[in-house]
């Protein structure tokens, strides 16, 4: 029998922190959760020098937390909300989309475990708002998660994640990543002017990608996720090419125009040789949060149905939720929170963790 929510807030709140005052009363503590012996929280910080101060204050909350009856783990993820807007600050002084160097077959990225990228076949399944929310249940779960954004058409997880900052390149070299919801984020967003359009092709674009797996900052990670455009294009060749992926997740709604272009996707990817980990059903139903009546607006289980044929890992199913875009929308992914989708995002993360994917 797990403890009341309260008892573990009041717990840690009167924890004092560096500068004065207390946790409770600075108002830092998000999303904390009691599920069954796990307590799970974010430390909302506002950047690296802080996050390092507040080491003394997380040991004593995890003390704190693992003394009351009941309570067997305790996962803490320290955030740094996003930083400057983008407006007042440029762009990293620094070259993106050079041509690409000479490498010899896909490299690893140090420090980094796992590479896995998410895909589809259309636009619009998803797969960034998927991105997103799995790699901010990852986080809660208490894995060292990244995203890269490589979505060079319509780069959309600043927006998500809430990160409107620039990272910063300070020998023009090496890019320093940004952290959001506990998550290290980089996207080739942040590396383009307002309102600027990515034109590259071909070997630019593999430049760009290169320079994006390997010259980032992205330090220790259990897994890296890459929201990749939708489709079968330049981007995905380049990345197959270029980076040893753990793996593909292929996004899809359960609608057949959709699973007809995932099938695409999954094809490029046998062809390319990067192993599929699995499919995820985005939109799959809908509770009207009036009635509770559950509809099917894009159909149900076409997803779970096209995994069985293809003989591929079927991975879970998230429901439609205004919830879901409007968290998106506002820079909160809806997994930081409790409800059916946070909970539908609880799972998929476990089972990659439990694959040792994660
Ligand atoms: N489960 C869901 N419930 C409600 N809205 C959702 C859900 N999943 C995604 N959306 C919304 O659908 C829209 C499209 O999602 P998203 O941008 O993630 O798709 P995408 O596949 O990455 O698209 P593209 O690759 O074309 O940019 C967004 O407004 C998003 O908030």
């Amino acid at each position: 029998m797990g403890i009341e929510r309260e008892v573990a807030v009041r717990s840690i709140e009167g924890i004092e922190i560096p500068g004065g005052g207390t946790l409770g009363g600075a108002d830092l503590l998000r999303a904390l959760t009691v599920d069954g012996d796990t307590v799970r929280f974010v430390l909302e910080v506002r950047d690296a020098d802080q996050a390092r101060a507040f080491a003394p204050v997380e040991a004593e909350a995890r003390r704190r937390l693992l003394a009351l009856p009941g309570v067997a783990n305790v996962s803490i993820v320290m955030t740094a909300p996003a930083g400057k807007p983008a407006a007042q600050t440029p762009p990293p002084q620094m070259k993106l989309g050079r041509h690409p160097t000479p490498q010899a077959g896909p490299q690893p990225i140090p420090g980094v475990k796992n590479i896995i990228a998410i895909g589809s076949g259309k636009g619009g399944v998803g797969k960034s708002t998927v991105t997103s929310n799995l790699a901010v249940a990852l986080a809660r779960a208490g894995r060292r998660v990244g995203i890269l954004d490589a979505d060079i058409h319509g780069p959309s997880q600043p927006r998500m994640m809430g990160a409107s900052g620039r990272p910063a390149s300070p020998d023009g070299q090496r890019i320093e990543p940004l952290q959001a919801h506990g998550v290290t984020l980089m996207s080739i967003g942040f590396m383009l002017n307002e309102g600027e359009a990515v034109i590259w092709r071909g070997p630019m674009l593999m430049g760009a990608m290169q320079q994006l797996l390997g010259q980032v900052n992205w330090g220790e990670l259990d897994v890296l996720l890459i929201d990749l455009p939708p489709g079968t294009g330049d981007v995905q060749l380049s990345l197959c090419q270029k980076a040893a992926l753990t793996g593909a997740l292929i996004v899809s709604t359960p609608q057949d125009v959709a699973l007809l272009d995932a099938r695409r996707a999954i094809d490029m990817f046998r062809k390319l040789k990067t192993p599929i980990l699995g499919l995820v059903e985005n939109m799959s139903s809908y509770v009207c949060p009036n009635c509770g009546h559950e509809a099917h607006l894009f159909g149900h289980g076409g997803v779970a149905a096209e995994a069985r044929d293809l003989d591929l890992p079927f991975l879970g199913e998230i429901p439609l939720e205004l919830e879901v875009r409007l968290a998106g929308d506002a820079g909160r992914p809806v997994a930081l929170g409790e409800g059916a989708v946070a909970d539908a995002y609880a799972r998929l993360a476990d089972r990659l963790i439990k694959g040792g994917l994660a």
